[in-house]
């Protein structure tokens, strides 16, 4: 019997299937291979002395007792690589970072030493042994004292740097001054305004926490004069590029491989010490060495995210129509700036705070500080600051409904930018592809029974008040529009390198495909997802589809996974790949069938003469006539790559909704009902799609509801252990709610937009909606994050609860 259409199409497991995560096999079975996993001959261990000081002058490093350990083979420090011009390295974001502190240390935890030993334990040992003589300075701790006059004077290294990265300094502390919109404009829409809100909300410093923490093994080859680097990076071709600019090695001799990874949301983006010293030490020893951060490494060292500190105005008239937008931001990025930002976009993609809202015009100014506090900035969970920027606007926009005492859902639905405004040009630079978000709200509110919810709401406000029960409720919403798909090269490049990405598909005789990719999944399934798209487009199963990613000598040059780029950037060159193969599997085809290619059209799973559909060829066979009769004058073999430059990036949205119980006396919260609906345009893999979605929201709780990276005045880290550090559980985790709406983007061969950041980006505001809103009846206007019960049980008291 031969299958029907439907039969052949599900055999192909393309898009739009929920295919089951083939990854899984080996994940399952503990079958993974990790960067800890590899074992060298001769492999030696690296560890860091850190130092205990937030501020503090190195006076000097005594290493005889380490170096007299048994089993120690080296003690690097700055001076050993001062000669090599090593003892800094740049950072994404054109600021330099110490690789091993010179004469000061900067933050607690900073990098001092590099024990290099036969074992880890040996080397965490000998770490203690190295005698560190300090002398203190002042910690500056709180960014807003930063720029004060009698502020400490943090970086020694570039005091005299008038111009920084981005623009003139305006204080020894400061890194830059960004501006974007039109200031006069807006100062006039506000002067002339009904109504204005202005609000400082803070976004806490947070940590990405992967459940592996960052780690390599550098291995030289003196001989080969060749340099191999496994490990935790999200972006290989980067570090490799970045490792031999470094290095002084030219890059085909540089092999970068990132094998499997333990989850990454963005910590695993820029380069740290630890890869440079593993590096150093390989060459001068001769041996692989191997580093791995501990959790408490981890957690106080690399890539913090977030202590965006937000002053945001509206400006609306009487009835609520929004007329302008303000915001200034102050940005503290520790004691390097090591934000892993496009280099054109000092403070990420913030002037997407204009949200989901037709603002006329707008205004965004940020000051980045150094702090005693690490580096970093950029991640988890959204790359760009687009958490940041929904988080200001979504909190604005509930803090204006409540001064103008109108429904937030209504204020949302009255200013939404409408479905036939897309192409849509914001006031802020950015040109959103597609949306309809009017449909998304209303199928929000309708399926959660959004009236009946305020309606139970105000019963018990009005219960609250007689004093008949102790709980008051919240319901938290949020709407929001991320941007994601860095990024056309015109406007977004990493070290001068436009962010394109790449896709190569290489089709074996029998009809075995493998695909290679410049990006690299941490566990989002890439390659269950990108063989979806080549099944579809070529009418190959994607079980005859191997994807591979993460190794630089046989990938094309991608810029890696994070950002939720892989799918608007990686998935479009995968489809444009895909349709070279197929223009040519095209030609052959005909030749096959005998008639002029115009007369063929592609067919499920081949292609088959128009109007004579039982005259047809399958994959199968057109795949064999490459290898064994091409038509004269063509080559054989079939395979393709694209370097896909977008021309825009892609708007996914989604509309939030959380409803909350809160205890006033307790400070505990129940959060009843979450509920989110996600547009990331046409979907690839829809089982996928809901697990980012879950994950997502697990974070963006964690986030909202707990987790911090808090230091005290004297800069010492408070949360640096998962002790301190909230990470839910499934006990924690409230239940998900999933529902979608389907807006393609116009400009991605298949329509797709990311969908791995909104969940963070579009949940954190949303429980955070939640807290405020249940306690806006008694007076209050905002409460900063995170909410979790202590600080809950604090503002309840403060309101007089
Ligand atoms: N429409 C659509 C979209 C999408 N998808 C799917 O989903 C996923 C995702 O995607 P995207 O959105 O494109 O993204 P990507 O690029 O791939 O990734 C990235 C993201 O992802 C997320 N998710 C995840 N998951 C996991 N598991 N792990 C991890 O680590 C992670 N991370 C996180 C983060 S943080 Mo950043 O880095 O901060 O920037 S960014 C990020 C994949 O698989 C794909 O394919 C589908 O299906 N469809
Ligand atoms: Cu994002």
């Amino acid at each position: 019997m031969t299958p029907t259409r439907e039969e052949r199409e599900a055999k192909l497991q393309g898009m739009g299937c929920k295919r089951k995560r083939v990854e899984d096999v080996r994940f399952t079975q503990g079958r993974g291979q990790y960067v800890d996993d590899l074992k060298l001959p001769g492999m030696l261990f690296g560890d860091f002395v850190r130092s205990t000081y937030a501020h503090a002058r190195i006076k000097k490093i005594d290493a005889s007792a380490a170096l007299a350990l048994p089993g120690v083979k080296a003690v690097l420090t700055a001076a050993d690589l001062k000669p090599l011009n090593l003892h800094y390295m740049p950072t994404l974001a054109g600021d330099v970072q110490a690789v091993l502190a010179d004469e000061k240390v900067l933050f607690q935890g900073q990098e001092v030493a590099f024990v290099i030993a036969e074992d880890r334990y040996v080397a965490a040992d000998a770490a203690e042994l190295v005698e560190v003589e300090y002398e203190e300075l002042p910690p500056l701790v709180d960014p807003f004292q930063a720029m004060a006059e009698d502020a400490p004077l943090l970086r020694e290294d570039i005091k005299d740097k008038t111009e920084g990265a981005h623009g003139p300094r305006k204080h020894y502390n400061h890194i830059f001054d960004w501006q974007i919109g039109d200031k006069t404009g807006t100062d006039a829409a506000f002067q002339g305004a009904d109504v204005t809100i202005k609000e400082m909300l803070s976004y806490h410093r947070t940590h990405p926490s992967p459940l592996e923490t960052c780690q390599c093994v550098a291995s030289m080859d003196k001989i080969r004069g060749e340099l191999t680097l496994w490990g935790t990076f999200q972006a290989p071709h980067v570090i490799r590029t970045v490792a031999s600019m470094l290095a002084g090695i030219p890059e085909h001799k540089v092999h970068v491989i990132a094998p499997d990874i333990g989850g990454g949301f963005g910590n695993k983006v820029g380069a740290y010490p630890g890869y440079i010293c593993s590096v150093v030490a390989s060459i001068v020893l001769g041996v692989p060495v191997k580093w791995v951060e501990d959790r408490m490494e981890n957690l106080s060292t690399t890539s913090f995210a977030r202590d965006y500190h937000m002053t945001t105005e509206l400006a609306a008239t009487k009835d609520g129509k929004i007329t302008a937008m303000r915001v200034h931001v102050l940005a503290d990025h520790g004691a390097f700036d090591a934000c892993a930002d496009p280099s054109k976009w000092p403070a990420g993609f913030m002037n997407i705070c204009t949200g989901s809202y037709d603002i006329p015009v707008a205004h965004l100014a940020v000051d980045g500080v150094y702090t005693n506090k690490a580096p970093g900035g950029v991640a988890y969970r959204c790359s760009f600051r687009v958490t940041e920027a929904v988080y200001a606007i979504e909190r604005a926009i509930e803090i204006l409904a409540q001064k103008l005492g109108m429904d937030s859902a209504e204020l949302r639905m009255k200013n939404f930018i409408k479905a036939e405004q897309f192409p849509y040009q914001s006031a802020l630079g950015w040109e959103y592809d597609s949306g309809d978000y009017h449909t998304a709200m209303r199928k929000a509110l309708d399926t959660v029974g959004y009236d009946a919810l305020r309606a139970e709401q105000t019963a018990k406000r009005d219960a609250f008040r007689r004093g008949e029960t102790r709980e008051i409720m919240g319901i938290g919403i949020s709407f929001f529009t991320e941007i994601v798909g860095a990024g056309p090269t015109r406007n977004c490049d990493i070290l001068g390198i436009g962010m394109f990405d790449s896709a190569e598909i290489r089709i074996h005789p029998t009809g075995g495909v493998i695909a290679r990719m410049g990006t690299k999944s941490q566990g989002q399934g890439h390659e269950t997802t990108y063989a979806q798209i080549i099944a579809t487009e070529l009418g190959i199963p994607a079980d005859d589809i191997m994807i591979e990613e993460g190794n630089t000598d046989t990938a094309p040059y991608g810029l890696g996974t994070y950002g939720s780029r892989s799918t608007p950037v990686a998935g479009a060159a995968t489809a444009v790949a895909a349709r070279k193969i197929k223009a040519k599997a095209q030609m052959i085809a005909a030749h096959m069938l005998e008639v002029h290619h115009d007369d063929v059209e592609f067919d499920i799973d081949g292609f088959r003469v128009k109007g004579l559909p039982e005259k047809r060829k399958s994959m199968k066979e057109i795949v064999w006539a490459a290898y064994n009769q091409p038509p004269p004058n063509m080559e054989p073999g079939l395979e393709a790559v694209s370097y896909y430059d977008p021309p825009n990036m892609t708007y996914p949205f989604g509309a939030y909704l959380c409803v909350m119980d809160i205890d006033v006396d307790t400070g505990v919260y129940k959060v009843r009902r979450f509920y989110a609906l996600d547009d990331c345009g046409t979907r690839i893999n829809p089982m996928i799609i809901e697990g980012q979605v879950h994950g997502g929201l697990t974070e963006a709780f964690a986030v909202a509801m707990g987790q911090e990276i808090r230091y005290d005045e004297q800069g010492n880290v408070m949360g640096a252990s998962f002790m301190d550090f909230f990470l839910p559980t499934a006990v924690e985790t409230p239940v998900w709610e999933t529902d979608h709406t389907v807006t393609p983007s116009p400009h991605h061969p298949i329509g797709a937009k990311g969908v791995g950041e909104s969940p963070h980006v579009g949940g954190v505001p949303c429980f955070s909606n939640a807290v405020n809103d249940a306690f806006a009846f008694l007076g209050s206007t905002h409460i900063q994050m995170p909410h979790d019960h202590w600080r809950i049980w604090k503002a309840a008291r403060a309101l007089g609860a």
